[in-house]
């Protein structure tokens, strides 16, 4: 696919070159990677560290702005890339969305235009291959609203005091083995594969993201000194889940310990039970710390005493933006029978319209609308986690059938809160 067209011209106006990024051309690459980091203020990449980032992401599509008149014209002064990957739904449905990632654009280029020129650029690219949505993962939730992405998936951090928080849940009929870090990177994909498709806003992850979360890669050698590496076995000894963990040393009390999950990955309520139960009767441990989980975990109804667990950040993750509404609406179960005519509003043209939805299919009509909403609120409920009856509620879905918003958040609701395990 070509460099677009609308955004290279717009970019060009500045006196600045947008490009496609030759990913075969590991020098460009490479500088674009130094680029992307600098942009997030991280420390600058080693060769080793970066040879894996360059392996393990070539595949995107890798586009950068160029300042001929910069000290180092070799050097992006904006980076994004992009690709086009699974999206769980509910119903256990998949839908490809377009991923978009590594946006940044120099502390020296800013507030020029030049991010706006990148995200339109992308949301085109998505739409010109079809694709019914775009995602991303957002360092500040300040900036896509106005693209027409929103919040569809919240996540929560969990603090457990596991001297309060005795197992209640479910003897597990498995058991869990200690594994050798390397050894369970082989075995995990199998497993994340099958969890990912029971929940929705889940993506398909890639091989270089679990080499630096198992502490595979060169980036993070303290941590594969410290972790510990558990799998879940069920009854007939098939791997069911694993987790990853490290402990905090309490430099006063060596009973103490609190032990940081990195990664629990369950693919049955089974091995939930198993790997939670464990990680909760830990020796010499008394708080568990678990981020980056769903806001509706099983284990707080797992255990003794209900306060002693907290989530402590619930926040926003993935950001949706709805493109083709008919193909994202017809991609996913309904929880109820449906039938309403939405008026969608899009400042950037993609989705606006006017939309039959039923739980059996989509269609555009000229028939007068029951509700109204933009696109943003369409991309927040779209996985069933976001209530449109909340988004009514704040004044953000205007109704003009008395039920019609009951009806559809009956329908959109998933029994399974969305939730996503990795930042992308
Ligand atoms: C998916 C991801 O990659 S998330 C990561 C985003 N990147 C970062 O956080 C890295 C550090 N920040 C940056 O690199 C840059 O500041 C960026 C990418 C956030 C913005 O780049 P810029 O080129 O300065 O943005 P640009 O000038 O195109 O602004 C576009 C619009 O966003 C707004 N905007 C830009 N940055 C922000 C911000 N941090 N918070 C709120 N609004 C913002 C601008 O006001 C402008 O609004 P308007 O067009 O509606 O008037």
């Amino acid at each position: 696919m070509e460099i677009d067209a609308t955004s290279a011209a717009n970019i060009a106006e500045k006196g600045l070159r947008f490009e496609l990024v030759d990913t075969a051309d590991t020098e460009k690459f490479g500088l674009w990677l130094q680029a992307d980091g600098r942009g997030f203020h991280s420390p600058r990449f080693t060769p080793e560290t970066a040879a894996e980032y360059l392996a393990g992401t070539a595949d995107r599509r890798t586009s950068a702005v160029y300042d001929d008149s910069s000290a180092e014209p070799g050097m992006p002064v904006a980076t994004v890339n992009s690709w086009a990957t699974p999206l769980t739904v509910p119903g256990e449905h998949t839908i490809e969305g377009w991923a978009i990632s590594s946006v940044t654009v120099a502390s020296t280029h800013r507030r020029k235009g030049i991010a706006r020129n990148l995200l339109e650029a992308e949301l085109r690219a998505a739409k010109a291959q079809n694709l019914p949505l775009a995602m991303l993962t957002v360092s500040e939730s300040t900036i896509y609203g106005r693209f027409g992405f929103a919040p569809s998936t919240l996540t929560a951090d969990y603090d457990i005091d596991t001297r309060k928080a005795k197992w209640t849940g479910p003897t597990p009929g498995g058991r869990v083995h200690f594994v050798p870090v390397e050894q369970l990177r082989e075995e995990a994909p199998a497993i994340i594969e099958r969890a990912r498709l029971k929940t929705p806003g889940e993506i398909l992850t890639w091989p270089h993201l679990w080499d630096r979360t198992f502490g595979i890669s060169t980036d993070d050698k303290d941590f594969v000194k410290k972790v510990r590496a558990v799998r879940y076995d069920d009854a007939d000894g098939t791997p069911q889940g694993f987790a990853l963990y490290t402990f905090m040393e309490n430099d006063h009390d060596f009973g103490k310990h609190t032990a940081e999950v990195r990664s629990l990955v369950t693919a049955t309520d089974d091995a939930y039970a198993g790997l939670w139960s464990y990680l909760l009767e830990l020796d010499l441990t008394t708080k568990l710390r678990v981020p980056l989980r769903s806001v509706d975990e099983p284990i707080r109804w797992q255990v003794s005493d209900f306060r002693a667990v907290r989530s402590t950040d619930v926040r926003d993750h993935l950001w949706l933006r709805i493109l083709d509404v008919e193909a994202a609406l017809e991609g996913r179960e309904y929880s109820a029978p449906l039938d309403v005519v939405i008026e969608v509003t899009d400042e950037l043209g993609f989705a606006a319209g006017r939309y039959r939805v039923t739980h059996e299919g989509v269609h555009g009509t000229s028939d007068s609308p029951d509700l109204e909403l933009s696109v943003n609120e369409l991309g927040a409920i779209y996985l069933g986690g976001v209530s449109a009856l909340t988004l009514a509620r704040a004044g953000r879905i205007q109704q003009h059938t008395a039920g019609s918003v009951d009806a559809l958040e009956r329908a959109f609701h998933s029994p399974i809160a969305p939730s996503l395990s990795v930042w992308f």
